[in-house]
This record gives structure tokens, C-alpha cells and sequence, in this order.
């Protein structure tokens, strides 16, 4: 087992329900956690990005980054017919080619759940929402849960939550953790149908130590996260190999002490093949085979796809078709 999970009360018998039942303890366990060797964490991140792929190797990771995109367009000058036309481009992502497959999920914000949901109903996509405020979950409580809400009604299967920065980094972690989990709940359905999963966006570049992204991705497990996520897209630092890395061992460490397993999704900035099969690497190496699928692993990107699908197209014919083969975002 490693330190983090062996540090863990579940592992040393004082069980992780309990980590929560105050702000006291809750602040004891996430001081407790080991702190992060910055210097180690990033040579590690920096080596795993020098494998090389190739081939056939290379063939089938692209095709498993493509089923892992969340295709995202979050503008304020959004449209419905540009929101179809992602949702065109999620269902082929190579018209000319029908074995290229699907992307994961489309990525929108709530206003415009219904017009993704319909666009894509009977294909497998997803519909991911952003919520609570995104991207700077600036509100009260009552108006993120009816943000969240509003998603949930209109058919998201995906919530994309922000955590409250301001309050994190005042160390009111009860606050967030209460949050998660409340917006955990306004995630649920009553009519049969799947409850919407939730990822919890943490804002990386704003949380100014690696200390606090090892913090932030176990209080956000402990309060019910489906999956943890790097960034919104909209600040200056998002998705970074090194923060990954650190929420992917996170996320081992989490499994090894609860056997809940959690996904992870770097998001924003992710924009050529090479990166993504560098985050392939990371997560075969961190936490093998079982994350490597749509259900564990997730891209938030509104160009990577169009880079995947000019390398595709290079591995099948042997030559680039340049951008104009692909469409325009
Ligand atoms: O969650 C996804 C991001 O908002 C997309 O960021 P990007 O436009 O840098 O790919």
C-alpha cells in the first residue's frame, strides 16, 4: 500500500466515513496527507512524457483518446445550431470514415442540455453540464443547486461542478466538502433513469500548491465525486502533466484505501495528439488497464479532436490531409 493510503484512517482503522464529521477532522486528515515532492512529481510526469508510440500502437491509442473526449464548447456567445453542430462532430467525429468512433460526451452549459440532449438521444454520447457557477463558483449554495438542477432536468448525464476556491484556500474545507456533497444529491433522478455523475472541477492553476491539489482530490472523493477534474479551460494555467499525475495517484491511493474507484479528467489546453498519448501513458502506468476506458478517463477539450483526426488520417493514408480536412470549431 502506498504512504497515502496507509496515512489514510480507513487503513489504520478509524474509517473514512468518520474523516468528515467536523471541520476539526476533516483539516487533521488533509494535513496529514504526505506532502508532495514537487521535484520527484515532475521528473516523473517529465519521463512518462517521453514514450514513444507508434504504429499500430499509435493507431489505437488515437482511437481511445477520440472515445475520450469531452467535446466542449462553453462561449458566452454559444448558439444552438453551434451546439448541433459539436453534437454533428461527437457522433462522426470522420464522416468519411465509419469506423472512427464517437466521442464520450458533449460538454455545455445548462442552458443548452436540451438542445445537446436531443441532438445526440439513442447514440451512447453523453451530455456533461457545466454547474455551479462555472467557471468562478461565485453564488450561494441555493442558486448552484438550481443550476445543477436545471442541467439534471433538461437530460445531463455528466455534472461538471466547480469547488468554491475562495473557500478552499481559507481552509473552510467542511464548506466544500458539504457543497460536493449536496450537489452530489441535486445530481440524483426520481424517474428510473441513471443518476447524472458528477465531476468536480478543482481549478489547479488556482490552487497554488501541489499540497492542495493532493487535498482538494481526496476531499472531493470523500464527498462522493465521481470523477475529479484539473481545470475549467478559462484561466491562464489549466491541465498540466504534473497536477494529473499527482490526482491520478490520488485516485490510487483512494481506490487502495476504499475500493472505490474514481476518474479522472484533465481539461484545458489539451490540443495535440502527442499530449494526449502522454496522458495515456500516465494513466496506464498510475493506474493501469481498468482506467483506461471513457467510463475512468476523460479529455475536456474543444480542439484536441481535430488534431487526433488529422494524425488518423496520416496513420491510414501516409500522408496529412492539413486542417481543412477536419471541421472548423
Ligand atoms: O473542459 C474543457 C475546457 O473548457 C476546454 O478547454 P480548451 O478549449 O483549452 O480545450
Amino acid at each position: 500500500m502506498s504512504t497515502v493510503a496507509a496515512n489514510a484512517p480507513g487503513a489504520v482503522g478509524g474509517g473514512l466515513a468518520d474523516v468528515a464529521a467536523s471541520e476539526a477532522s476533516l483539516r487533521r486528515f488533509l494535513h496529514g496527507l504526505p506532502g508532495v515532492d514537487a521535484v520527484g512529481l515532475e521528473a516523473r510526469a517529465s519521463s512518462l512524457g517521453t514514450r514513444s508510440i507508434k504504429t499500430s500502437a499509435k493507431a489505437y491509442a488515437i482511437d481511445l483518446a477520440i472515445s475520450m473526449i469531452d467535446l466542449t464548447t462553453l462561449e458566452g456567445a454559444d448558439t444552438a445550431g453551434k451546439v448541433r453542430s459539436l453534437c454533428t462532430k461527437a457522433r462522426h467525429p470522420d464522416p468519411s470514415d465509419p469506423g472512427c468512433p464517437p466521442v464520450a460526451a458533449v460538454c455545455v452549459y445548462p442552458d443548452m442540455v436540451a438542445t445537446a440532449r436531443a441532438a445526440v438521444e439513442g447514440t451512447g454520447i453523453h451530455v456533461a453540464s457545466v454547474a455551479t457557477a462555472f467557471p468562478s463558483g461565485r453564488a450561494g449554495l441555493p442558486v448552484k443547486l438550481a443550476d445543477t438542477a436545471e442541467a439534471v432536468a433538461a437530460g445531463a448525464d455528466e455534472i461538471d461542478m466547480v469547488i468554491d476556491r475562495g473557500a478552499f484556500l481559507s481552509g473552510r474545507y467542511l464548506q466544500v466538502f458539504e457543497e460536493i456533497a449536496a450537489v452530489r444529491a441535486a445530481c440524483r433522478r426520481t424517474d428510473g433513469r441513471p443518476d447524472a455523475h458528477l465531476k468536480v472541477i478543482f481549478e489547479t492553476g488556482e490552487l497554488q500548491t501541489y499540497d492542495n491539489v493532493r487535498r482538494a482530490s481526496w476531499l472531493a472523493m470523500l464527498a462522493g465525486a465521481d470523477f475529479i477534474k484539473t481545470s475549467t479551460g478559462k484561466v491562464a494555467v489549466n491541465a498540466t502533466p504534473p497536477v494529473t499525475l499527482l490526482m491520478l495517484e490520488a485516485v490510487r491511493d483512494f481506490h487502495a484505501a476504499t475500493g472505490t474507484q474514481v476518474g479522472v479528467k484533465p481539461a484545458g489546453g489539451i490540443r495535440t495528439t502527442k499530449d494526449a498519448m502522454k496522458y495515456l501513458v500516465m494513466v496506464n502506468e498510475t493506474l493501469g488497464d481498468s482506467w483506461l476506458s471513457a467510463d475512468w478517463f476523460r479529455f475536456g477539450a474543444s480542439s484536441l479532436l481535430n488534431d487526433l483526426l488529422m494524425q488518423r488520417q496520416k496513420l491510414t493514408t501516409g500522408r496529412y490531409s492539413g486542417p481543412d480536412y477536419v471541421t472548423v470549431d
